[in-house]
């Protein structure tokens, strides 16, 4: 094979696909997990949690997180081709302007400014127009987005539920300003979500990209499904060029491989630091620890790891339309499941969210006083991002048996904590990451969660949810004292999906082992060597992180096409 991609996920499923539009180029992709074709759990988009601690996910667990009641949380990654876009919630962000912008400045090279990667982005995108009726007006802006019928779907949920006129009036009343387009590069404010759908099914890296038709018509590219790679081997007298790949097949045999020209590993955020430790690249005292030897250090590999931690709070209302009954009453999911059966339409082609509001702490607020320096990319990027929805969604206290509910889904975005990835010392070669993300351990993530449920707070007490008898079922008395507000937190909050930074990207220049990957996405130090997926981005995505990743295998396959 000319090149071969670790990982049919997100990024791997794109890049792939993209190197093997040219049919003189052969390309393998090695897949841990099973396909995605004909599985209905990665295909009706409402039902995606049933893909957790499935077969479709690496069930992979952090340490306890102390400042989450010592709770260790599960972190989930898919185990399917296309990876985590096979199994994740669909929320389709590509991260403010700012962001690209601030990657830009770190690594040197201003093809990350946000209007060099708008290409890329619109580049693997379907968007499909949301009915042309005035509730609908103002809600995209089509220069934002690409109209490729034949890429990844992108959809906004436009079903006239109750939910999105008080969303929407609220935000109006407690001075949340209306933004058109949450992916026009300037997300701060309250707009309509758009997802990663396509006639009512899941659109994905894998359904876009790797589907059947695509593998059955390219004899230059093969799928290898099952296959659970271990590291990567230098080959002998070669100045460190790592283009052999060790893994385990299906039946556990170990079998290698090599590549003529480049390894590309998309593995994703926990995966490829691991595989890079196993291979001998990275911290040299962590790999000596697990009697590895080491071939480069690389003290940034493992490191760096950002995520945005969640939390869930929750108001009773006196709405019927919820969706809580399709999540507790069989009958009434199997009335939906039977209109989705039939022509792809209703309750289940959505998640139970129309709108996103994304915000900011405000400027004269006390964490900024003493001097201390706002992490976020800028003064338009968010700080933290809420969603209500529909129904009851707290992970961490039981949804009651009756009752309707809404709750504000929050996360915690321009997080200054770094946590690690780290190989599991007990079985070093075949065993899950150690993952310790670190949630809310800075004063400053800690401030953003209390003034982002503070916000939700305000937020449901505007005169729009009085109709509907908006009623929190959490006493909030909690938001008088810091430490009561901080002792709710640690019981309600849960982690994140959005990890990034295990691999990053940083200048061509920087001093070794300060980054992993220079901006053309190549292994410092070694030669044959590629990294694109979440694990590249030097700091936390302001936004959901799937978008971005898509953007950024679309760059690295016309870098590796032009011969970069
Ligand atoms: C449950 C969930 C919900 C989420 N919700 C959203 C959302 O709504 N919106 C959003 O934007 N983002 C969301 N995310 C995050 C987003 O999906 C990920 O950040 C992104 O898809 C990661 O892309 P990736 O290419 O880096 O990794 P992945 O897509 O995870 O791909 C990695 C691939 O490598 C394979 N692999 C790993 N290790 C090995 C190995 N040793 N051998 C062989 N193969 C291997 C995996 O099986 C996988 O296919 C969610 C994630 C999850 C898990």
């Amino acid at each position: 094979y000319d090149y071969i991609v670790v990982g049919g996920g997100s990024a791997g499923s794109i890049i792939a696909s993209r190197l093997s539009e040219n049919s003189s180029v052969s390309v393998l992709v090695i897949e841990g997990g099973p396909s995605h074709e004909g599985e209905v759990d990665l295909t009706i988009p409402y039902v995606y949690p049933r893909t957790f601690r499935s077969r479709f996910d690496w069930n992979y667990t952090t340490v306890p997180q102390p400042n989450l009641g010592n709770r260790p949380g599960i972190y989930l990654r898919g185990h399917v081709l296309g990876g985590s876009s096979s199994i994740n919630g669909m929320t389709l962000n590509r991260a403010p302007a700012s962001d690209w912008d601030k990657i830009a400045s770190y690594t040197g090279d201003s093809s990350f400014r946000w209007d060099a990667i708008l290409p890329y982005i619109k580049k693997n995108e379907g968007f499909n127009r949301p009915p042309n009726t005035p509730e609908y007006a103002n809600t995209y802006d089509p220069a934002v987005h690409g109209f490729n019928a034949d890429k990844i779907g992108n959809t906004l949920v436009t079903d006239g539920n109750w939910i999105s006129q008080p969303a929407l009036q609220a935000a109006t009343e407690v001075g949340i300003n209306y933004v058109r387009d949450v992916n026009g590069g300037l997300p701060v404010g309250i707009s309509w979500q758009q997802f990663s759908t396509k006639d009512g099914s899941r659109s994905s890296a894998a359904t876009a990209y790797l589907n059947a038709g695509i593998l059955s018509s390219r004899t230059n590219l093969k799928v290898l499904l099952n296959a659970f790679v271990t590291r990567l081997l230098p080959v002998s007298g070669t100045d460190l060029k790592f283009t052999t790949v060790e893994y385990k097949d299906a039946s556990g045999n170990t079998v290698t491989v090599s590549a003529r020209r480049e390894v590309i590993l998309s593995a994703g955020v926990m995966s490829t630091p691991i595989i890079l430790m196993r291979s001998g690249l990275g911290p040299r005292a962590h790999l000596q620890a697990n009697n590895i030897t080491t071939i480069l250090d690389i003290p940034a590999v493992g490191q760096n790891l950002q995520d945005r931690c969640g939390a869930a709070a929750v108001w009773s209302v006196n709405a019927t339309d919820t969706d809580d009954d399709i999540d507790r009453n069989p009958a009434v999911f199997n009335r939906w499941l039977n209109q989705w059966n039939q022509n792809h339409t209703g309750r289940l082609t959505q998640m139970s969210y129309r709108q996103m509001i994304f915000g900011r702490v405000p400027n004269n607020a006390s964490i900024f006083s003493g001097g201390f320096q706002d992490p976020s990319s800028g003064p338009t990027c968010p700080h933290y991002e809420l969603y209500p929805a529909n129904k009851w969604t707290s992970p961490t206290t039981p949804q009651p048996a009756t009752g309707n509910f809404v709750s504000m889904n929050i996360f915690v975005s321009a997080s200054n904590v770094r946590g690690t990835v780290t190989l599991d010392p007990t079985n070093p070669l075949t065993g899950n990451p150690v993952i310790d993300p670190k949630y809310l351990s800075s004063e400053w993530d800690r401030y953003v969660m209390r003034d982002a449920v503070r916000t939700s707070v305000h937020y449901f007490n505007a005169p729009a949810w009085k109709k509907w008898n908006a009623t929190p079922v959490f006493d909030t008395a909690i938001l008088n004292s810091d430490a009561a507000l901080d002792a709710w937190i640690s019981s309600s909050a849960f982690g994140g999906v959005h990890g990034v930074g295990t691999a990053r990207m940083g200048p061509a220049n920087s001093p070794a082992g300060q980054d992993v990957v220079a901006p053309n996405f190549k292994v410092k130090g070694v030669s044959g060597l590629r990294i694109a997926d979440t694990s590249v981005f030097p700091f936390v995505i302001n936004g959901h992180t799937m978008g971005a990743t898509y953007a950024i295998a679309e760059k690295v396959s016309d870098l590796i096409k032009s011969g970069n």
